[in-house]
């Protein structure tokens, strides 16, 4: 049973495979691909334009609060001028006079939350504040504002301090007051808490534009996060040093801008370099105002400077927050587009499915192109297009196939018939393997009909050897068109030897892969007749040495290898009275003692030697690299083995001697007929000398006696 995984690992293969599955997945990536990076390109830009945008309002925002923030003190110190005016000059020994004089100020009074009259030297002549009119004896001459005031006589804003009475963030406006004769007299100041409505906390907390105030008695701000009024904005008011004038966290009022990382690198970023001193009246232009560069990654930060106090309004907005919509958005654009993709890979499967449909139609007709499937025509999809042209050229393909193949059926029952009845051996190798064999051929190899039929054509051969070495031969023939004959030992299947004519002929010459026919007949028995023929042919049929004719061919081979340093001579041997013995023993003892003495003679040399039987009772022994005195020797050697050959017959002892001539065969000797003749010569000196001798004939006297030519005695 297959396990549940492997099949569905199977089936996830087989779909990994599949076109349509491809294509599907293609098509999911590539619209992915194309639907988030278009939407992510336009979010960007999108998001980069209102990053631009809520810059520009911010900037007009900041713009428009310094604005107002400097009508406010404008008409603060105007409103301080118009009770300056109406101060009781002459008479600032006048207690009563001066209390009326505060009692009087009730709308000074609900702008400022403290008025205090001062003269000349800064002595506090009358105070106003929440609990009423007094007359404190303090001076006022050390406060910058006051003592610029009094002796320069102009109207003064301070920086921001915590008042000693109060112990919170305070600003106080001076205004001289002046006698009749413009003189300096003293001072009138206003103390204005920075969290009055009159001056900041309501531009911080949303409220900026409105007009009127509390008094300057505004509540301050509960401690915690504070934001712009529905919005992430945060509207911070710092001073020329960095100190936070208004802040929607109220806990940050006159703390550093340093304190709070945040709105630091916005303060950096507004660039604002302080210009004036803190004695320095309103009105003088701050730099820095506007759009501020460069912004911190994190804020949109906007900023206009407030001239008249050398403050400064920040605008600082949290980008991630403000443009949160945008990010979130980017999420949401990549899940529609995996949506997108998804769907449109479905739609894509469904239709690249419902396309190839006539492409699986093919598939399923090729696979079943095997013996015993449907006809050649029948079971093809209809199909237009590319896929329709396939089908036609696979359908044509196929029937062309088909009739090629009962073209082919029909051809090879003719050749098996043909090859069945055939009284010669045929066969037909195709890469080495036997495919069409003749009755016949099996038959030599010791096979049934048809048997070899599959094998391997090495199986007939007897040396595996001798079959390697004839594909190299077989591949030299063919490839300059010739046939292919040879003779070669074959082995039957009962593992007899046989000897073959093999004739081999390819197919197609230009293509060794169409196979071979061959033809083989066995030419053991014609092949022996032959050697036979030729053995006798060129040997004595009673000795078995090589005739005269063999003789003379092999030593007019020989004859050129003689060389100075290669010397060579001739054994010239004729027997001693050998008619006797036919005379009185008879013709067969004589061939017996021809035998015996031919054995003598091959006995007595080496095997390699040249020995013959020239016809009669002559034989002749040429020595190769044998010099004549080396010749001298074997002749005595062979002179006393024929001396020893004895036998008794019909009670008669039966011997023989030979008289042997020996002579050297000179370098450049010409003929076969000069060797012999000199020998011949040499043999009928030894005859002369009394028989059963050897005469060696010396090499000068070869050249002379050579010359004429004179009969062998063996011809006589
Ligand atoms: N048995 C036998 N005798 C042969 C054969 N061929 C030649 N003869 C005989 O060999 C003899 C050769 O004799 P010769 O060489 O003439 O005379 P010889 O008796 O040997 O005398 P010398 O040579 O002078 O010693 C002849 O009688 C031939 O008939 C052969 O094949 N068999």
């Amino acid at each position: 049973m297959t396990r549940p995984w492997y099949r569905w690992t199977a089936m996830g293969r087989r779909w990994g495979a599949s076109l349509k599955a491809r294509i599907a997945l293609a098509c999911v990536l590539i619209i992915a691909a194309s639907v988030f990076t278009a939407a992510w390109l336009a979010l960007a830009k999108a998001r980069a334009q209102t990053a631009q945008i809520l810059r520009e309002s911010e900037a007009a925002n900041a713009q428009r609060l310094a604005a107002i923030l400097g009508q406010r003190v404008l008409r603060l110190q105007a409103a301080l001028h118009s009770a300056a005016k109406v101060v009781p000059v002459g008479r600032f020994d006048d207690t009563a006079a001066l209390a009326a004089y505060m009692d009087q100020r009730q709308v000074t009074a609900t702008l400022f939350a403290t008025l205090t009259l001062v003269d000349r030297r800064g002595e506090v002549l009358v105070a106003r504040d929440e609990s009423g009119v007094r007359h404190p004896r303090i001076n006022l001459a050390d406060r910058p504002s006051v003592r610029a005031a009094l002796d320069r006589g102009v109207s003064t804003v301070s920086d921001p301090v915590i008042a000693r009475v109060a112990a919170e963030p305070m600003l106080f406006f001076a205004v001289p007051i002046r006698a009749d004769d413009r003189q300096v007299v003293g001072a009138l100041n206003g103390g204005l808490r920075l969290s009055s409505r009159d001056l900041l906390i309501d531009l911080v907390t949303g409220g900026g534009g409105a007009g009127g105030g509390d008094g300057g008695r505004g509540p301050t701000r509960p401690a915690g996060p504070s934001v712009d009024a529905g919005s992430f904005v945060d509207t911070v008011v710092v001073d020329r040093f960095g100190t936070v004038l208004a802040h929607p966290d109220a806990r940050m009022v006159m703390r550093s801008v340093r304190d709070d990382a945040r709105l630091a690198r916005a303060w950096r970023a507004t660039a604002l370099v302080p210009a004036v001193s803190a004695s320095t009246g309103a009105g003088q232009a701050a730099a820095g105002e506007g759009l501020a560069r460069p912004e911190p990654e994190d804020v949109i930060v906007a900023s206009a400077s407030v001239p008249e106090l050398q403050w400064q309004v920040l605008r600082v907005a949290p980008t991630q927050q403000m443009l949160a919509g945008f990010d979130a958005a980017r999420t949401e654009v990549a899940a529609i587009a995996l949506g997108v993709a998804v769907l449109a890979g479905g739609l894509i499967l469904l239709w690249t499915g419902w396309l190839m449909r006539p492409l699986e139609q093919l598939e399923r007709r090729a696979r079943a192109l095997v013996p015993g499937g449907p006809a050649p025509g029948e079971g093809w999809p209809s199909a237009g297009g590319e896929i329709g042209a396939l089908v036609h050229a696979l359908r044509e393909a196929v029937q062309q196939r088909s009739q090629a193949e009962a073209d082919t059926a029909s051809l090879l029952g003719k050749m098996q018939s043909m090859l069945h009845t055939a009284p010669i051996g045929i066969a037909f190798t195709r890469s080495r393997n036997f495919e069409l064999v003749s009755d016949e051929f099996c038959a030599l190899l010791g096979y049934g009909p048809g048997e070899l039929v599959g094998e391997p054509a090495s199986l007939i051969y007897a040396s595996r050897d001798d079959y390697v070495a004839l594909g190299g031969r077989v591949a030299d023939a063919f490839a300059q068109q010739f046939e292919f004959v040879t003779d070669c030992e074959f082995v039957r299947r009962d593992g007899s030897h046989f000897v073959g004519e093999l004739r081999g002929r390819p197919v197609k010459h230009q293509d060794p892969t169409a196979g071979t026919i061959w033809l083989l007949r066995d030419v053991t028995a014609e092949r022996a007749e032959h050697r036979e023929l030729a053995w006798s042919a060129s040997h004595d049929a009673l000795t078995g040495l090589a005739n005269r004719r063999h003789f003379e061919v092999e030593l007019q081979r020989l004859l050129p290898q003689v060389r100075p340093d290669a010397p060579a001579a001739a054994l010239f041997i004729d027997l001693d009275h050998f008619k006797a013995i036919n005379d009185t023993a008879g013709h067969a003892a004589g061939d017996r003692v021809l035998r015996e003495v031919a054995t003598a003679l091959v006995g007595s040399v080496r095997r390699d030697e040249l020995v013959a039987r020239l016809g009669g009772d002559e034989f002749v022994i040429v020595l190769l690299h044998c010099d004549l005195a080396a010749a001298a020797r074997v002749a005595e050697k062979v002179r006393a083995a024929v001396h020893s050959i004895g036998f008794v017959h019909d009670g008669q002892l039966l011997a023989v001697g030979a008289s042997l001539g020996v002579v050297p065969i000179p370098p450049g000797t010409a003929t076969v007929a000069n060797v012999l003749q000199m020998a011949d010569l040499a043999c009928y000196a030894a005859k002369s000398e009394g028989r059963n001798c050897v005469h060696v004939q010396a090499a000068e006297q070869v050249a002379v006696q050579a010359l004429p030519a004179s009969p062998t005695p063996g011809d006589a």
